[in-house]
């Protein structure tokens, strides 16, 4: 622990006594002058706290000059969508660690994982957690421990490894049903704007491209949405992910899935990072409509938790993870009250569509901008498929060690979750890099910096997937954080690379892609995750050599 100097003292006290002589402000001060004092007074206590440093966080460098004293950069950062690469950039200029608020230090640094993340770490989710929770926790908000592996072993065996099998089918119906589509589009291709449109985009000059983000977003909200609650939304073969959807009030509403996730990201993704001004910055908001789009992703939980229900009261045998969450394995009613069903499917719908979609856009990117990763892959795949298989069997393609290289590459260069994801530390402090962090600080490690480590990643910036089969390969896993690590890690990750890993043998066995331009290049957006923006692609059938002509 830091050793206080008297001059530090003496500083510390004269900032003491100003920000106190203003706390104490007689009642019957006149109530403008009274507001005009008040608006200096929080910056001063911000100030005074900066020099009191009663947790020595002044020694770490800060994100900006201000970042010591207030969120306020960090949030604006967020605001913008960049924040991910404003903190790669102070890890550039400063080192390993950064503080990039007055309680907030980002560690950049393997061991930094380690100490946050890894298991039997004491640190829990942060109160960035606690704001955004609704009444009740689902899986990646709870905190308590307890809470967390009782949830936690309820949905293993869904998530698990084994547990895939019961998935697979769901995963090649619907990649048949993206391949049924595309194969009409190479005939009449229509361009189609999503959320994530991009505003310097001419839309007349892509006739003739689809695009390549919105029905990656649609493949994965409608899969996951079978996956989990067997919910028969069929949005590849409308085209579009609208929802219809009838709330708790008996009012219908129709809505995109994918606008009503975006922009309630959106909204809430700047003023999370200050979690004491959260609610007061939302009722602040209140009148913009993003809002809006919250509620409608809310009321389509609750809708589609009403929906499963009924199914199982009138005893339809279903095969989901609801199926799960219901009942226990002797099949046994499991009664979980609602609102943490609807929890539970608010996370699934969230983290099981948007990073998938997001996963599974950045990787055709790279590939196109790499023609011969491209091509090496094409020959991985077509020496284990057929000319005429239209979609790719999992079993056949599961071990591929190029395919999964190319996946994890692009995962590397572009996480889908560039979020550092925070943690507070235990009331006693814990050490992290060696350096003591005193209780109730947030602490979080950059996957978006970490990939991007010349040391573990030569050539950083380059797409270059065999760096994942080198002999040192496995020693990148440690700084690999696409999917967090330690016990709060993605229970997810199997289903995503289920998903990725056919969806890909299947695109790129059966069609070439073409950018709009050589020089084109894919826009991203963070927002609590990282999102690629619209992406115009042609494409058409490829003439699949037979018994390698
Ligand atoms: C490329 C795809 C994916 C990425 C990059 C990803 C990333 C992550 C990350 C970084 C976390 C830690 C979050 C935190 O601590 O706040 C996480 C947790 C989680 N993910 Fe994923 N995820 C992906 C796919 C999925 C899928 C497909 C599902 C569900 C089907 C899923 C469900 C979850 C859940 C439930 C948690 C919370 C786990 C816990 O706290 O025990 N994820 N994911």
């Amino acid at each position: 622990m830091p050793i206080l100097t008297a001059s530090r003292i003496a500083a510390t006290q004269a900032v003491s006594y100003a920000a106190l002589s203003l706390s104490c402000l007689p009642s019957f001060t006149h109530p403008p002058a009274r507001q005009v004092i008040i608006s200096f007074q929080l910056p001063l206590n911000h100030v005074f706290e900066y020099f009191r440093d009663r947790k020595a966080l002044r020694r770490f460098p800060g994100m900006t000059p201000l970042a010591p004293f207030t969120n306020l950069p960090y949030m604006y950062h967020a605001s913008r969508g960049r924040r991910y690469k404003a903190v790669h950039e102070a890890h550039q200029k400063y080192g390993p660690i950064v503080r990039v608020g007055p309680n907030s230090v980002s560690f950049n640094d393997v061991q930094a994982v380690r100490d946050i993340y890894g298991h039997g770490s004491a640190v829990r989710k942060d109160e960035f957690y606690d704001v955004l929770s609704g009444t009740h926790r689902h899986l990646a908000d709870v905190a308590d421990r307890d809470d967390h592996s009782r949830k936690r072993r309820v949905l293993a065996g869904a998530y698990s490894q084994a547990g895939l099998e019961h998935w697979e089918h769901i995963v090649a119906d619907r990649t048949r049903a993206l391949v049924q589509q595309y194969d009409r589009l190479c005939n009449r291709p229509v361009y189609q704007c999503t959320p994530h449109r991009d505003p310097h985009l001419n839309l007349e000059h892509v006739k003739g491209f689809i695009n390549h983000r919105a029905w990656m977003g649609i493949f994965a909200e409608d899969a996951i949405s079978q996956i989990g609650l067997s919910a028969d939304l069929h949005m590849i073969e409308a085209g579009n992910d609208i929802v219809e959807v009838t709330a708790l009030n008996g009012k219908t509403s129709r809505f995109s899935y994918r606008e009503a996730l975006w922009y309630s990201h959106r909204i809430q993704s700047p003023m999370v990072w200050s979690p004491k001004w959260f609610k007061t910055l939302a009722q602040w908001t209140s009148w913009h409509p993003w809002w809006r789009h919250n509620d409608n992703y809310t009321n389509m939980c609750v809708y589609f938790v009403q929906q499963r229900l009924k199914r199982y009261e009138a005893g339809e045998k279903l095969d989901d993870f609801y199926t799960y969450l219901l009942e226990d394995k002797y099949g046994s009613a499991n009664f979980y009250p609602m609102g943490e069903l609807v929890a539970e499917c608010s996370i699934m719908c969230n983290a099981g569509s948007d990073t998938t979609g997001t996963a599974l856009t950045n990787v055709l990117y790279w590939l196109i901008k790499n023609m011969e990763t491209l091509t090496a892959l094409r020959g991985e795949v077509d020496s284990v498929l057929e000319p005429g298989d239209s979609v790719a069997a999992y079993d056949r393609v599961k071990h591929l060690p190029y395919l999964r290289a190319c996946l994890d590459e692009s995962m590397r260069l572009t996480p889908p979750n560039t979020m550092n994801v925070p943690r507070l530390t235990p009331g006693e402090g814990i050490e992290i890099m060696g350096e003591w962090i005193p209780g109730h600080t947030t602490v979080h490690s950059p996957p978006y910096a970490m990939h991007r480590n010349a040391v573990i990643f030569p050539d950083p910036l380059a797409y270059r997937p065999e760096r994942w089969l080198a002999d040192n390969a496995k020693d990148l896993q440690p700084h690999f954080l696409t999917f967090s690590a330690g016990a709060r890690s993605c229970i997810g990750r199997n289903i995503t690379y289920l998903e990725q890993t056919v969806v890909w043998a299947t695109l790129v066995h059966r069609y070439e892609f073409e950018l709009l331009s050589a020089g084109w290049e894919l826009s991203q957006r963070e927002a609590f995750t990282c999102s690629p923006g619209d992406m115009p692609v042609k494409i058409w059938r490829r003439e699949i050599p037979v018994g390698g002509e």
